[in-house]
């Protein structure tokens, strides 16, 4: 059962937050399902498909060696791994890259979307994929390959004969082969020159369908791995025969093609080295907070503001326009607090925002002043449907949505000027002799490469001589290279059960001014 905060929530935004009020637009690139960023020739949806299969390949399923963990990253000076698909892919990517979201798993998340935008089954997505640092063995299957290398490949990744004729024909339904990489395929080698797989006057490779299925039964010309002029490339042609058509016969229904893809898609991205312990499906989280400030003001109260994200997708009961919102509290000792805090539901963009599967939800915005004397721990979101007076109460499987304020994270006296960063962090005066700790995550380009290595480097605060409303206001300082000036950090206070930790901030957000408190 979900519990917040989770270290997957960002994930979990980046899959339901697609547009709206609040929006990560991971599936921008490739809406339409055709959208290629205006390239000749490029559809994102197929590169992205293509990438995963590719990191995917190598994978030793006996070993528990390789597998979707982004090896490709490092393996793209290979024949195996001709074209710009994978480093647009991974430039695309990287704009989501975090401590919170492995390259690996952004390579799988982009399987889902892509299906989804392309109008194919739902494939559940599972996180935890952690990247490799270095380039994995050779034996991406090549199309001048025979039958025999390409079954013993996919068989060394756990995939039998039909598991592999699902595999290709799923992959094969989005994109085509490119005249730039596959001249000798395609006879042109001119720039944006594409031969689709399910033809070239069809929608049909926008499209996550069977036509590649359809037309290789049916003999109709289109995928030029089934009808290329030389034999030898005819990979597709040899795969989808390898069982003497009895796969692609069952593909032939387009129901039996979209659940197979469905499961031999999360197949390919969750075959991960033996290491990796992937999570439960992510699912869409019903009521989900996003504190956004909770620190002390110049008036020596503390600010406590943020978001509620109400899930309310058909079939959850819940309607957008019969929906209030409000937060009761416990203070720092666990007891209630009197008085509740209302929120008011967010208006710009019509307050919602939508994400892959259907998903919809409903924001509501707070902002009140705590007492920094009794200070909170926890808060319960109370969801009422005003014509009916029903209320539902979440209190995160029974322990509250937990607030820290031990340590306060001051935002407005955090600043950023050029390469110089300050972080400002208020300490109650019980814990201030305690370890104060910045985890700031530092991003260390590497040659050639397109997602950075990630370099969480602490750095100890120093006590401030501010004072204020009984806590003391500490300051960390630290150098960052452009590369990081857009980076996150977390703030720790003490240690072992007693830590209280701020986690996952943003230095883009930060202004070139530290204000004073
Ligand atoms: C025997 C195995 C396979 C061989 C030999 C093979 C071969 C090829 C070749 C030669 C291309 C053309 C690439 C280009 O010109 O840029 C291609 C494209 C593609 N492949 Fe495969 N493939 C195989 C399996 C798969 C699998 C299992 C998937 C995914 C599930 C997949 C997904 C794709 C996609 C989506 C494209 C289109 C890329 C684009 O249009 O940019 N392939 N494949």
């Amino acid at each position: 059962e979900y519990v917040w905060p989770s270290i997957y929530d960002e994930l979990e935004d980046i899959m339901m937050l697609q547009s709206g009020y609040i929006r990560k637009g991971f599936s921008d690139a490739v809406s339409p399902c055709s959208f290629g960023t205006n390239v000749e020739g490029r559809q994102n949806a197929a590169e992205w498909i293509r990438t995963a299969y590719h990191d995917m390949a190598t994978h030793d399923a006996a070993a528990g060696t390789g597998g979707l963990d982004a090896s490709i990253m490092f393996e793209l000076d290979r024949d195996e791994n001709v074209g710009s698909a994978f480093n647009n892919t991974f430039g695309f990517l990287s704009n989501y890259y975090s401590v919170r979201a492995s390259a690996s798993d952004l390579v799988a998340l982009a399987v889902v979307a892509a299906t989804n935008r392309c109008d194919g089954p739902k494939v559940p997505f599972r996180a935890g994929r952690i990247d490799a640092t270095e380039a994995g063995p050779l034996g991406v299957p090549k199309p001048e390959e025979d039958l025999t290398t390409h079954t013993n490949r996919f068989a060394t990744a756990g995939f039998n004969t039909s598991d592999m004729i699902e595999m290709v024909a799923c992959g094969h339904t989005l994109g085509g082969v490119h005249g730039v990489n596959f001249p000798q395929i395609t006879g042109n080698s001119s720039e944006g020159q594409v031969s689709r797989f399910e033809g070239d006057n069809s929608t049909s490779s926008a499209e996550f369908d069977n036509v590649v299925v359809t037309q290789y039964l049916n003999g109709t010309p289109g995928n030029l791995l089934v009808l290329g002029g030389n034999d030898t490339t005819n990979s597709d042609k040899r795969v989808f025969g390898a069982d003497a058509n009895e796969t692609m016969n069952a593909l032939a229904d387009p129901a039996v093609f979209q659940t197979k893809c469905a499961d031999i898609l999360e197949r390919m991205i969750n075959s991960v080295p033996s290491t990796v312990a992937l999570t439960d499906v992510i699912e869409p989280v019903e009521i989900k907070p996003y504190v956004n400030t909770l620190g002390l003001n110049s008036n020596g109260t503390i600010d406590f503001g943020g978001r509620i994200r109400v899930r309310t997708t058909a079939g959850t009961g819940r309607n957008n326009n019969d929906l209030a919102v409000h937060l009761t509290y416990a203070d720092r000792n666990g007891a209630n607090a009197s008085g509740t805090i209302t929120s008011t539901q967010a208006t710009y963009l019509g307050g919602t925002s939508s994400g892959l599967f259907r998903e919809v939800f409903s924001w509501f915005e707070f902002a009140t002043t705590l007492d920094p004397s009794t200070g909170a721990s926890k808060f319960n979101v109370h969801v009422t449907t005003p014509s009916t007076g029903v209320v539902e109460t979440f209190d995160n499987v029974g322990q509250g949505f937990p607030l820290v304020d031990a340590v306060l994270y001051q935002q407005p006296q955090s600043c950023r000027v050029a390469g110089n960063l300050t972080i400002t962090a208020a300490v109650r005066k019980d814990r201030a002799e305690e370890a104060l700790t910045l985890g700031l995550v530092h991003k260390v380009p590497r040659q050639g490469v397109v997602i950075d290595a990630l370099e969480v480097r602490p750095v100890a605060f120093e006590k401030t001589s501010v004072e204020k409303s009984g806590y003391i206001l500490f300051q960390a300082h630290s150098s960052l290279s452009v590369d990081s000036y857009s980076t996150t950090f977390d703030v720790t206070l003490g240690e072992g059960d007693a830590q209280s930790t701020i986690e996952f901030q943003r230095t883009n957000v930060l202004t070139d001014t530290c204000k004073s408190l």
